[in-house]
């Protein structure tokens, strides 16, 4: 199980700053929709040099422009790039390609997906990453629900993220009961006093 690191919100010199002070606790570090929309590619481009070693993920959030989106991720140096669920099956057809092009994946995010039959849509696509999230502004209406996960129950051939509201609550019981692949972990650690202490029980609780 491996844990990304979702910077949203925050400014660059704070990125840089919650990276710096987590890097040994976190394998993917995401560099949120709304950091990119600040500072455009070249905070994945700065994130890339900075960190050689790791997977960067570049959360484009795409719904339209497959190709071209995913092309500008991969170059600036992301590993893995978003794509919405709810796009066109031409955008998601076009960004895998991209993606096998440039040897780099694509996830996608189901953010709204209610129907199972997407993602088997999806799989059909030749999906093989997927992030079940509930978004910032529906976390203020609806807790972490075990319901999340009967979305993708008895799927295989689809590493699955779990993204929106994790905390040190909540994460012991979905390792416990849905070991997905990638716990996404945004303000539980951003907004954390000392967000290294924060990463590192992240970090025992997956071993
Ligand atoms: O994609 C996102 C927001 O759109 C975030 O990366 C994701 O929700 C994780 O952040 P948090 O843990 O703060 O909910």
């Amino acid at each position: 199980m491996k844990i990304q690191l979702a910077l949203d919100r925050l400014t660059k010199e704070q990125c840089f700053d919650i990276v710096r002070r987590t890097s040994d606790y976190i394998d993917w570090i995401e560099v949120g929709t709304g950091v990119i929309k600040e500072y455009g590619m070249s905070i994945v481009r700065k994130m890339r040099e900075a960190y050689p070693q790791k997977t960067i993920v570049a959360d484009m959030k795409t719904c339209d422009a497959g190709k071209y989106e995913a092309m500008q991720a991969f170059e600036a140096g992301a590993d893995i790039t978003t794509i919405m669920a709810f796009s066109s099956d031409k955008t998601i057809q076009d960004a895998l390609d991209i993606a096998k092009r440039f040897n780099k994946r694509i996830m996608i995010d189901l953010l709204g997906v209610k129907d199972k039959k997407r993602i088997q849509e999806l799989k059909a696509l030749g999906v093989d990453l997927v992030s079940l999230h509930i978004g910032k502004d529906m976390q203020e209406t609806i807790s972490f629900e075990k319901d999340r996960f009967q979305l993708v129950e008895g799927l295989s051939g689809i590493e699955i993220a779990v993204a929106g509201g994790l905390d040190l609550k909540n994460i012991p019981m979905i390792i416990k009961n849905n070991r997905p692949n990638i716990l996404i972990v945004g303000s539980a650690i951003t907004k954390a006093e000392r967000p290294n202490e924060i990463a590192s029980k992240i970090k025992e609780l997956i071993q």
